[in-house]
Order: structure tokens, then sequence, then C-alpha cells
């Protein structure tokens, strides 16, 4: 063997007595060779979603590759696009490689009414920096494509304007380099670094907030890329209003550009993620298999991202059979994996009867009062955003009603919430009551 390349190669050959073609090929064929150290095997793959599934699952094989080649036992790291970037000595203040990558682009954001708002602004900022939404403030729960968008803002803006120099940066390492850049003394290339970007994209801003030395220099870099004319966009899990240990010279400012949020994507744009997520890993699975999953994760596009993971990993293992007891048992596997509260059904009717002053019976029955229907199809719709009831289960704890009645509730409840800000934040307040109560 000559190179590393060679027993790169070596490695796959011996996996392709273990794994088939198309398994190799699907996780695979992102992945190139960076390295080998005294003890360790370097690999690189940009697609975050491929290497955790080779970290998880075919690290064994690999390790065991190696064994048998080197006769001995080497470890094996695999970089993220960050992390070569670091090996070569890039700064890592230009996402310069996940730019290059393609994964994160507006091409690749699937637009639905949830976040329609949001893609479009991003790409108004992308196409005119600065010229009409300054800051634009994103906002909304973990795992709904805001640093998507913030890619997606520094791809497009690198295509176009070469001459801007684009500083990404999360909040909680903003606050690291600061306190690192005080200790060693280099205060003032920290705040040349910021100051003097052409557009500045600081993701989970959230996080600054509660941080007094930290507020303090965000504040000025802030008011120095304004007053001359630069883009800001920050992303956040909540708006600024509610942030409520920010500075409110800064939630002033936070708020004085566009505000959008990104809420959970409804049942036809959960579809469109999940075959656009499928065929950029080059698999075609039934389409009953994409409802189903698309009907019962709901909560965030991570999640669906966990799903099709876990599914084509059981897909490795049974062979072709995928139906509806595989995608069942991956579906659950993510939920319980991603550990988050799962209420029970009668937990959430039981605090929304609580909430509306309706007896529980009423709720589960048919009763048709204004207060008892409203009561009933929140009930409903947060059954489906908060357990994983398919819409048949979901009919059986309302006296048997089928699945499209319960169905015409969600839509009812999820345009509701788009209309109407005040219901919104009714459902927004019970959902974080019923989670409180873990
Ligand atoms: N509308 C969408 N279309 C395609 N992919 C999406 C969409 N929304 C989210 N994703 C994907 O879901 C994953 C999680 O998204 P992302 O990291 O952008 O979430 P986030 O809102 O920044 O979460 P956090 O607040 O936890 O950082 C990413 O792989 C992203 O590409």
């Amino acid at each position: 063997m000559n190179s590393i390349s060679d027993v790169w190669q070596s490695v796959l050959s011996r996996l392709q007595e273990q794994l088939s073609e198309t398994t190799i090929r699907t996780w695979f064929d992102e992945v190139d060779v960076v390295t080998m150290e005294d003890s360790a095997f370097v690999l690189h793959c940009s697609n975050s979603f491929k290497k955790s599934t080779i970290e998880t699952r075919f690290m064994k094989h690999i390790k065991a590759a190696l064994k048998d080649i080197f006769s001995s036992d080497l470890e094996v790291k695999i970089l993220n696009d960050e992390q070569l970037a670091a090996y070569h000595g890039v700064a890592p203040d230009q996402p310069g490689s996940l730019l290059d990558s393609d994964a994160f682009t507006f091409e690749t954001y699937v637009v639905g009414p949830q976040n329609k708002l949001a893609y479009a602004a991003a790409r108004a900022v992308a196409d005119k920096p600065a010229e009409n939404f300054n800051p634009l403030f994103i906002y909304g729960d973990s795992g709904l494509g805001k640093t998507h968008l913030l890619y997606a803002i520094a791809h497009q803006v690198k295509r176009k304007r070469e001459d801007l120099r684009i500083v990404y940066i999360k909040g909680d390492d903003f606050t690291n380099e600061l306190i690192a850049s005080i200790r060693e003394g280099s205060n003032a290339e920290f705040r040349e670094k910021y100051r003097q970007a052409g557009i500045l994209l600081v993701d989970d801003i959230q996080f600054i907030a509660g941080k007094k030395q930290t507020q303090e220099e965000f504040f000025h870099t802030f008011n120095t890329l304004y007053e001359s004319g630069r883009q800001i966009v920050l992303t956040s899990d909540r708006p600024p209003r509610e942030m409520t240990q920010l500075e409110d010279r800064l939630q002033s400012r936070f708020v004085s550009g566009l505000m959008v949020d990104v809420a959970p994507p409804d049942f036809e744009t959960r579809l469109a993620i999940i075959k656009n997520k499928a065929a950029m890993l080059g698999v075609k699975l039934p389409d009953e298999i994409y409802g189903y999953i698309a009907e019962n994760v709901t909560a965030n596009v991570r999640q669906i991202e966990g799903t099709l993971n876990k599914l084509l990993a059981y897909r490795d293992l049974l062979g072709d059979q995928v139906d509806e007891q595989s995608v069942g048992r991956a579906v659950r596997d993510m939920l319980q994996k991603s550990n988050e509260y799962i209420p029970s059904p009668s937990v959430i009717i039981s605090y929304i009867c609580k909430y509306f002053s309706v007896e529980e019976d009423v709720l589960r029955g048919q009763r048709r009062g204004r207060n008892e229907v409203n009561a009933r199809q929140i009930a409903m719709y947060l059954i489906r955003r908060m357990t994983n009831l398919s819409l048949n289960d979901i009919g059986k704890e309302f006296g048997d009603r089928d699945h499209t009645t319960v169905l015409h509730s969600l839509d009812k409840v999820e345009k509701q919430m788009r209309t109407d800000p005040a219901f919104a934040e009714v459902v927004k307040e019970i959902t974080t009551n019923i989670n409180a109560k873990r």
C-alpha cells in the first residue's frame, strides 16, 4: 500500500464483506481520508447526518478492518468541516467549508407556511445585505432550521458578494472568545474581527443574555456594524421580549429591524422535507413510509432526520423489509432517544379541562358549545404535537371520532395560530405548562 488513500480503499473493500454495496455507497460516498497519525486514522465527512451515522453504526467495522490491516488497534476520528478547517489551519470565523458544502442552502431548505416569512427575509438579506431588514432576527424552537437559514445566507452572500467578509459565530462562542481574548490580552484583535465584519451572523444569541461583559461588548459591536451599514442576522430560541436577562438597550436594538419566527412544519411540509432528505441520501422508500413518518414525527426537523437515519439503519439490518412495524420502531426510538418528555393524552386532556373549565367527559364527548369545541380542538392538536399518537388513536380518546375529524381540528388550530397571535400565545402557554409537569 502506497498511501493513506490505499489504506482507506482497503478498509472499504473489507467493509464490503459485511455490508451491502448500497449501504457503503449511501453512507461512505462523502467520506474522504485526511491523515494517519501515530495511533489514529483521521477521516472527514461534511454531511453531519452521515458522519453521525458512521460514528454510531459503522465505527466498529472500520476499526476491525484497520486492525486487520495493521494488526494493531487504531482510533478513528471523523472530522466535520469546522474541525477539518481547524486541522488545516483555516480561520474558524469563516464557515468556509460549510459554505462550500451544498447541504445548507436556500435550495435545500423546504418552504412551508410556518417558515416562508423567515425564508423570504433570509433570501432578501442575502440578496441585498443591509438594504431592507437590519438586523434580521429569526427565532423559533430547536431543530426548525434557523442555523440552516444562516448558512444559506452565508452561502449566497459568498457567491454573490465576494468582497463581503462573512463572520459567523454562536452566541456562547462569542462569550468564550471574548473571555479568552481578555485573558490573552488580545482584545483588540477580537474587536477588530467582529467590528470589521462585512456581515455578522450570530447563531443562538440568547446565550449572551445575563452575561454583563459579553452584552457590553456585543452592544458596541452591534452599533459599529449597524451605523456603518453592515448587515446583522441573529437567531434565537425565543423572541427578544422573552429574554428576561437581556439588557434593554440590546432588546430594543434586536427588535428594531425585522423579526420573523419559524414554527414546526405542518404535515405537507414535513412530508416534503422527508422526501428531500431521502433524495439527498440517495434512497427511495415507499410513499406510505414517508407519510407515516410525517404523521408521527411532528416536533421538529432534526427528529425527522433522526428517524430517517434510524430507518435506514434498520433497512440495512433487515434487508428491504421496511414495513410499518419497523417504521413505528424507528419513530419510537427517535422520540425516546431525543429525551423529550412525552406526556400522556390524559395529562394533556386533564390540564386543558382545568384551563378551560370543562369537565373531562364533556371534553371527550360530543357537546358542541363554543368553549368545549375550542378546548377539544386544542387538546387534539397538542396530543398530536406532544405525543406520537396516530390520528386514529387520538380519535379514540375523543369518543371514537374518526381520523378526518381529528385532522380537521388540527388544521383549524394550525390556521388560527397563524392568524391570531393571542390564540397562538394561549396554545404556547398551555404547552409550556404541560411540559413543566414532567
Ligand atoms: N425547512 C427545512 N428544510 C430542510 N431541512 C431543514 C428545514 N428545517 C430544518 N432542517 C434541517 O434540520 C436540521 C436542524 O436544523 P437547524 O440546525 O438549522 O435547526 P435550529 O433551528 O438552528 O436548531 P437549534 O436552535 O437547536 O440550533 C438541519 O439538518 C437542517 O438542515
